[in-house]
């Protein structure tokens, strides 16, 4: 069960609750107001029937005036007619509310992922708050979803109460004395037929309190099952699973296993429901039974010696009974308040996840001849949680203009190098600076201006083509065609059925489907049109055929032009096309120098460091010249 804090105070509980109602003001304003005044009228609404039905019996059973008769059903009619109206009304808002509110709250989780320290991205236990949010949106119907919906409860029920009490007040209130029948005017019958109502309603909330934890503590037990659960159910609906099922015969492996965690999740709860709610409930139903037969009795009797008239024996009885529902409605959903501040509680900690990275506000100076020149001095880096260096005091220079490969063996530290350089992480020790200032003093969002990256695993969206090369809605459409061409799918591009606009992937009907080697010239095309003043691509060619690879490679200078660029490829091949030559080896950076210093060194430790690939490069070298001449 998911817990709040064990330092949660009752003062926390209290704040979080009215947090809690504050964000949902904020999302849907017309929402807690409706659930008020649906409320009010939801709980009245059996009362006019109640006590309009009671004065026509003692009308019809008394005076019989024909006039006073109509009056009276003309009044039950309209009165039920006008209330059921506003109170439909109510509950179409709170409908609509509801949905809102839902994807809002939502919205409002996912706003942060794409917003938060790219560092708490990585932590599973981020996505693990977010998944147990989720949860218990979805199966325990908890969370700042549920406020509006328990707040209608609580408020129904209060008002029931308090309904039900003024129109039972004067079953319960003695009568002038009357020795022949002075056992039932005695006040003590009628305290003690209270005291039983109240008893019984309590009961009842007790055995609902006690129902509603075992489902938690049962829940616990199906929840990690159901996770596993919904993986293979996801499997089904995603095409990419469709081409390794087929090739590997996985089809009974994967149903197989669908149905046993969905029959172990269906046993551990659904099966010993049904049994539960007998236990809990049956006890409960035959008290409040026998507590309603006792309190028939009591009025019955009062009518029948004339204490009370008959319409009024409607009255009293029909308040009653709504009095003992009305109040274990109210405890019941009390509880369930207060348990749903915990899941209230989680919402606002995720939404609070603490951004760790210092946040500066320099602005960069905007700078036409692109003069920006960063150093990393003496850095140092380990990933969080761990105790190995994936970068070991790092000092280099990238000076303007200037184009680098980086090289070296999975693992080295090169995404790792990227990955500083773009703030997605900060190191421990040392420092960056842009232009002779830590980086860490400029404004994040500006500082990302300056670049633009094409990762190893790069992501394109469901979006047109031209959406996704200019990561806006709006955009120069002629710049984005040329991006494309530069980067090698202008062509295919041209021929899908709406161009530009075609959106990627078949998430709708107009969606095309592209290879990995277009996505990634696409992806080429996206970081061109940025137009940032550092370009990085890291392994670009992973997936490009020779050919394309060939005239990415012979195209970087283009590419890359008067900006500083990076080029980070395991083929050596590429360090051709670059001025100067980083190589990594477990976090350290082990050689830097051009081309000539590093590659045409046979005896080098370049060479060295891992002499199969080197000689790959020896034998592939000449080739990609002569290629490169034709
Ligand atoms: N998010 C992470 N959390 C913890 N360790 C990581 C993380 N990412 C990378 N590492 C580790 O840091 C080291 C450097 O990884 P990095 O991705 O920089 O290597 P690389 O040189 O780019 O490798 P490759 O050539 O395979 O892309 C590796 O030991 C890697 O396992």
């Amino acid at each position: 069960m998911i817990k709040s804090s064990d330092k949660t105070t009752f003062k926390d509980k209290t704040n979080y609750l009215w947090k809690g109602f504050r964000i949902v003001q904020r999302m849907v304003p017309s929402l807690l107001p409706a659930t008020i005044a649906g409320a009010i009228l939801k709980s009245f609404n059996p009362f006019i029937t109640i006590y309009l039905t009671a004065r026509i019996i003692d009308e019809l059973l008394g005076a019989r005036s024909l006039s006073r008769l109509a009056f009276l059903i003309g009044f039950a009619l309209i009165l039920n007619l006008a209330v059921f109206l506003a109170q439909k009304g109510m509950e179409h808002i709170k409908d609509m509310g509801d949905y809102q509110l839902y994807y809002l709250g939502k919205i409002e989780m996912d706003q942060l992922i794409l917003s938060t320290d790219y560092e708490n991205v990585e932590k599973p236990d981020f996505h693990l708050k977010k998944q147990k949010i989720d949860e218990a949106c979805q199966m325990h119907r908890r969370g700042i979803w549920q406020l509006p919906r328990l707040t209608d409860r609580f408020l129904t029920s209060l008002c029931t109460v308090v309904f039900s009490m003024a129109f039972a007040f004067h079953a319960f209130i003695p009568s002038s004395s009357n020795s022949s029948h002075s056992f039932i005017a005695s006040p003590w019958l009628s305290l003690l037929l209270l005291g039983m109502v109240i008893l019984s309603s309590t009961y009842s909330v007790w055995s609902n309190t006690r129902f509603s934890k075992w489902v938690f503590k049962r829940m616990d037990r199906v929840m990690p099952i159901n996770r596993i659960f919904s993986f293979y159910a996801n499997l089904l609906d995603d095409h990419k699973f469709g081409k390794d099922v087929r090739i590997y015969q996985q089809r009974e492996l994967i149903s197989q296993s669908y149905y046993r965690f969905m029959l172990s999740s269906q046993e551990l709860f659904e099966h010993d429901m049904a049994k539960m709610q007998s236990r809990f409930f049956g006890i409960s139903a035959a008290i409040s039974s026998l507590i309603s037969g006792l309190v028939y009795l009591f009025i019955g009797m009062k009518a029948l010696v004339g204490l009370i008239s008959i319409g009024s024996v409607v009255q009293y009885v029909g308040a009653i009974s709504q009095f003992t529902t009305g109040f274990s409605e109210l405890i019941t959903s009390a509880t369930e308040i207060w348990q749903n501040i915990d899941y209230v509680e989680l919402y606002f900690n995720f939404l609070e996840t603490p951004n760790p990275k210092y946040k500066g506000s320099l602005p960069v100076e905007k700078r036409s001849d692109n003069e920006y020149e960063i150093e990393f001095r003496n850095v140092s880096f380990k990933y969080p949680g761990s105790e190995i260096y994936a970068l070991k005091n790092l000092s280099l220079k990238l000076r303007i203009g200037d184009h680098f490969a980086v090289v070296g063996r999975n693992g080295s530290g090169k995404t790792t190098f990227i990955k500083l350089l773009t703030r997605l992480y900060d190191p421990q020790e040392g420092e960056i600076l842009l232009n002779d200032i830590n980086i860490q003093k400029y404004d994040y969002q500006e500082y990302l201006h300056l670049f633009s990256v094409v990762f190893q695993d790069f992501q394109l969206f469901a979006f047109s083509v031209g959406q996704n090369v200019a990561t806006d809605v709006h955009y120069d459409k002629e710049r984005a065609m040329e991006c494309l061409d530069k980067a090698g799918v202008g062509d295919r591009v041209r021929d899908m059925s709406k161009g530009l606009d075609t959106p990627l992937y078949k998430i709708d009907d107009d969606g095309v489907e592209i290879s990995g080697g277009e996505e990634q010239k696409i992806a080429i095309a996206r970081a061109l049109y940025k137009n940032a003043p550092f370009v990085v691509l890291d392994e670009p060619t992973a997936a490009l055929d020779p050919v394309a690879e060939f005239e990415v490679y012979s195209k970087f200078q283009e590419i890359a032009g008067d900006k500083t660029a990076i080029y980070i490829s395991h083929r050596l091949s590429s360090c051709r096309f670059c001025d100067n030559i980083l190589v990594f080896n477990q976090g350290v950076l082990i050689q830097s120098g051009s081309h000539n210093e590093l590659i045409q060194d046979e005896d080098g430790q370049y060479y060295a460091l891992w002499n199969a690939q080197a000689q790959y490069y020896k034998e592939n070298s000449e080739k990609a010249r002569v290629l490169g001449s034709n």
